[in-house]
């Protein structure tokens, strides 16, 4: 039997733990309000996994523009207006730029992927060099690939209509390797884009909750010896696969520049430069790799939604193609130039981002030190998330911002509602906020602007027919989607895809005729990879 004064000590002992995880899970004073919490588990008991930026909306609508959450003890914040995101995010560029630490991401890439890095050196000399890549000089330089690459998307698409989604990932990958690393990939199978599809679908999975214990809420779970983990196991296999990719591209840029066959790429670019950037073969690996694994589903992503946006909604898409129509005709395929006629066009490719944002809660920032926000105090390492949804389907903003109506961004370029406030107004929130702002827009702009109208001036896009019935088989835009997904992805559809008429398929014909001269520096290597990716 312990002492009395063991035993009051044992009592004082246990009140003060019971005391401590009966506060796990509760806000710290100072917190913006938000829904109310169970010891321990904070708000995890009400949360889903699934279609996350639907939950955060629905609390964003009943706690306001600003609100917290806790996961078990970890603080998160849930921003969901242009104001409060232009002052809180874009104006506190060195205090919100952080990510949360994700522990899966450190064991596959040792934290070298850039979109994840947390807010330190490593990821100012990544993002500097990131950022020169692909600045709008440097991209424009590279028009004529993105181009040629885009003039295939409609040569596949007259062959083999049915395999739109392949020929359209074939696209955003050969893009990206294209002006990146200099490689044109000419098809989807039997080719590098097949292999990195699945890659990344295994790495997404690898990455989603749910497949992994929460180990950057409990970061003691990081000690769980590897048997009893096959996560830890499935990581170290993605590593392996992940690097073969990184460092394989890598490696068939420099041979091709010792051979003096360079093309002019981005990453000859910076292996030139690779004393001024501060990048050693690391760095040089997993900046391409970043670029690859960042660039190439969310276009292609963004292409899927807009099809699905103009099929459901076939007055916007013959609106759009008269205006084509009007300003280029049947005798040329659109350029880039024709992008500032096209008021319609550009109308319609701002509504399917604000409708179906590729990212609807960007990919969420951290803070690097106690925040004082209004009146609100957020600790250090707090979660903040970028409401995209939220903020694109804000009442206050979006006259029925649940109509996909592009005509809004003929009355205002914001597409808001009148007598809106617009303080942080803008018509890109879907590429993030502050300074881990995607580097990407130009690149995925001109993705977008040179094929949106390429598409609608080549093609009719309808609803698919059952074939048992002959009834078309409807698409339900934003509700069949991929819920376990991060990005907004739209569950594969059907569609039909005709041919506007003769003379459009002849220029198509003989445009893919003459991008094969603009594919020939970039064919001189063929991308292999491992057995292990079969
Ligand atoms: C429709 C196409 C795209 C969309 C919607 C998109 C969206 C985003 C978003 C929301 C973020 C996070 C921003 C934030 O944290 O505030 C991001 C980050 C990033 N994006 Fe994009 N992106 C697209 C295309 C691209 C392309 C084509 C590239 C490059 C080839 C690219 C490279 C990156 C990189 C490297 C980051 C990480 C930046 C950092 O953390 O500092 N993205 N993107």
């Amino acid at each position: 039997m312990p002492s009395p004064p063991v035993t009051a000590v044992l009592i004082i002992g246990i009140v003060w733990v019971v005391y401590r995880l009966s506060k796990v899970g509760s806000r710290e004073p100072g917190l913006p309000p938000g829904p109310p919490t169970l010891p321990l588990l904070g708000n995890l008991h009400v949360f889903e996994t699934r279609g996350i930026h639907l939950k955060l909306t629905e609390w964003a609508r009943m706690y306001g523009d600003i609100y917290s959450i806790k996961f078990g003890p970890q603080s998160s914040i849930v921003i969901s207006s242009p104001k409060l995101l232009r002052e809180y995010v874009d104006l506190k560029g060195a205090m919100t730029s952080d990510r949360p630490p994700v522990y899966v991401d450190e064991l596959i890439s040792n934290s070298m992927e850039l979109p994840l890095m947390r807010y330190d050196e490593k990821w100012r000399i990544m993002r500097k060099a990131a950022h020169d890549m692909v600045s709008r000089e440097a991209c424009n330089k590279h028009l004529p690939i993105q181009r040629a690459e885009a003039t295939q998307l409609l040569s596949d698409l007259l062959d083999s209509p049915e395999h739109f989604y392949t020929h359209i990932y074939r696209y955003t990958a050969s893009v990206v390797t294209s002006v990146v690393y200099g490689i044109h990939c000419p098809k989807y199978h039997d080719c590098f884009v097949d292999k990195f599809d699945r890659f990344t679908q295994r790495l997404e999975a690898a990455m989603r909750p749910g497949n992994s214990p929460p180990v950057d809420m409990f970061p003691w779970l990081k000690y769980t010896p590897e048997f009893l983990a096959p996560w830890k196991r499935k990581c170290m296999e993605m590593r392996k696969q992940q690097r073969e990719i990184f460092f394989g591209m890598l490696d068939l840029v420099q041979d091709r520049m010792k051979e003096g066959q360079g093309n002019d790429c981005f990453m000859e670019y910076v292996i030139e430069h690779q004393k001024h950037y501060n990048l050693d073969r690391e760095f040089l690996g997993y900046l391409g790799g970043s670029l690859l694994q960042a660039g190439i589903d969310t276009t292609a992503i963004f292409l899927q939604s807009m099809l699905a946006c103009i099929i459901t909604h076939p007055h916007v898409q013959k609106r759009a193609q008269e205006e084509i129509d009007r300003v280029i005709g049947s005798e040329r395929a659109p350029g880039f130039p024709d992008w500032d006629n096209l008021p319609y066009v550009r109308a319609l490719v701002s509504e399917v981002n604000r409708f179906c944002p590729v990212a609807p809660l960007a990919v969420p920032h951290a803070a690097t030190a106690d925040l004082k926000l209004g009146e609100y105090l957020v600790p250090k390492d707090s979660i903040i998330f970028l409401n995209t949804w939220g903020i694109y389907r804000h009442p206050d903003y979006y006259e029925n911002p649940d109509v996909f109506e592009p005509e809004r961004y003929l009355k205002n370029e914001f597409g808001i509602k009148s007598g809106a406030d617009t303080t942080g107004c803008r018509n890109d929130f879907h590429f993030g906020a502050g300074r881990r702002r995607c580097p990407g827009i130009n690149l995925a702009n001109n993705s977008i602007a040179l094929n949106t109208m390429n598409l609608l001036w080549a093609f009719n896009f309808n609803k698919a027919k059952d074939p048992l019935t002959g009834k078309p088989i409807e698409i339900n835009l934003n509700v069949d989607v991929n819920r376990e997904a991060v990005l907004l992805v739209q569950k594969p559809f059907k569609c039909e895809i005709t041919p506007r008429n003769t003379a459009k398929i002849e220029v198509i014909r003989a445009d893919f005729e003459r991008a094969k001269e603009v594919f020939e520096p970039f064919e001189k290597q063929i991308i292999t990879l491992s057995d292990a990716f079969v």
